[in-house]
């Protein structure tokens, strides 16, 4: 039982979180076929490359302002339900030019979504801009730009996504300058599809405060306790990555290794209805499949405020409502 816990979340893919039964109701409104990517209520794919384009295909059923601040206002109420404080989304401004309504706009949904759950529950969050992998470099490099420019004071990261095995974590290096030079929070998805060099290569090229999963470190001894002492936090999303087959099983998966290593480990959803999970089940999973007691899981959930990306002020008082 975890219900009674507050929580925190710093990773989970904004399109990521949109539900089945929304994602069906926009592909009507737009007379979109979308039934190679949603059947039965459930999100079609059978791999990493699959699910990336599963992915891309059900965030071109989210056109417009509205759309997104309803989507956005939708997860974040789901959150503040079951005790969330604090949210991280990862949100791809590119995507908002993909589609035709522009970064901006795609934003200003986000931020009006951001704004109505806040009123109704105290819910905080704040957004990560994330280039894409696979887009190639020059669109990271457009994404950081954006973020840096932006001066929006909820947009306070920058993350880097979509496929690992695409390319090295060197090739994307202008992009977190300019996201560092501009005061922005770096993360970065490493040591997820890709083994520990990418963690490593992270750790050399981007010195990030955070990685999102960073899991496959465990396969490196030396690595493992270079993340524990820089205090590198892992954005550890277990259901995603049995849901991707990273580990077989939750017996086989390290967060609890990690965390034993004096790895500072948090846990969040990534893309909670594609993996048939939730923030609610992250939190269940690590009592239940992991065997910590609320202790360690508030340890968690404070390692978490730690690493938010926001101002003293406001950790300060995400800390009080613990
Ligand atoms: N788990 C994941 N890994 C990399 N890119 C993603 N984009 C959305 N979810 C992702
Ligand atoms: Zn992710």
């Amino acid at each position: 039982m975890t219900s009674h816990l507050k929580k925190v979340e710093l990773h989970c893919h904004l399109e990521g979180a949109a539900p089945p039964a929304l994602t069906l109701a926009q592909a009507r409104k737009y007379n979109i076929d979308i039934s190679a990517y949603l059947a039965d209520g459930v999100y079609v794919w059978h791999d990493f490359a699959s699910f990336l384009e599963c992915y891309d295909k059900v965030s071109e059923v989210y056109k417009t302002e509205e759309d997104y601040a309803l989507l956005t206002e939708s997860y974040l109420d789901e959150l503040a339900g079951i005790g969330t404080i604090y949210s991280e989304l990862i949100v791809s401004p590119d995507h908002g030019k993909r589609i035709g309504l522009g970064a901006d706009a795609y934003i200003e949904g986000v931020c009006e979504g951001i704004r109505r759950a806040k009123t109704k529950s105290g819910i905080e969050a704040r957004l990560i801009v994330t280039g894409e992998r696979h887009f190639g470099p020059e669109s990271v490099v457009g994404a950081a730009e954006y973020a840096a420019k932006a001066k929006n004071p909820l947009i306070t990261g920058f993350n880097l996504a979509g496929e690992e095995r695409m390319g090295r974590v060197a090739d994307y290096a202008r992009a977190f300058d300019i996201a560092r030079d501009s005061g922005l929070g770096l993360t970065i998805h490493a040591g997820e599809v890709c083994g520990a060099f990418s963690v490593a290569d992270a750790l050399e090229v981007v010195r990030p405060s955070r990685i999102g999963h960073g899991v496959r470190a465990i396969e490196d001894t030396d690595l493992v306790k270079r993340l524990a002492d820089l205090g590198t936090v892992l954005e550890v999303c277990p259901g995603s990555n049995i849901a991707l087959n990273v580990f077989p099983d939750f017996a086989s998966h390290p967060l609890r290794k990690l965390k034993e290593a004096g790895v500072r480990v948090t846990i969040s959803s990534d893309d909670p209805p594609f993996f048939h999970t939730s923030l609610e089940r992250e939190y269940e999973l690590a009592a239940d499949a992991f065997g910590f007691n609320d202790a360690a899981i508030n340890e968690m959930t404070r390692t978490g405020i730690e690493a938010a990306f926001v101002d003293e002020p406001t950790r300060q008082a995400l800390f009080a409502r613990m």
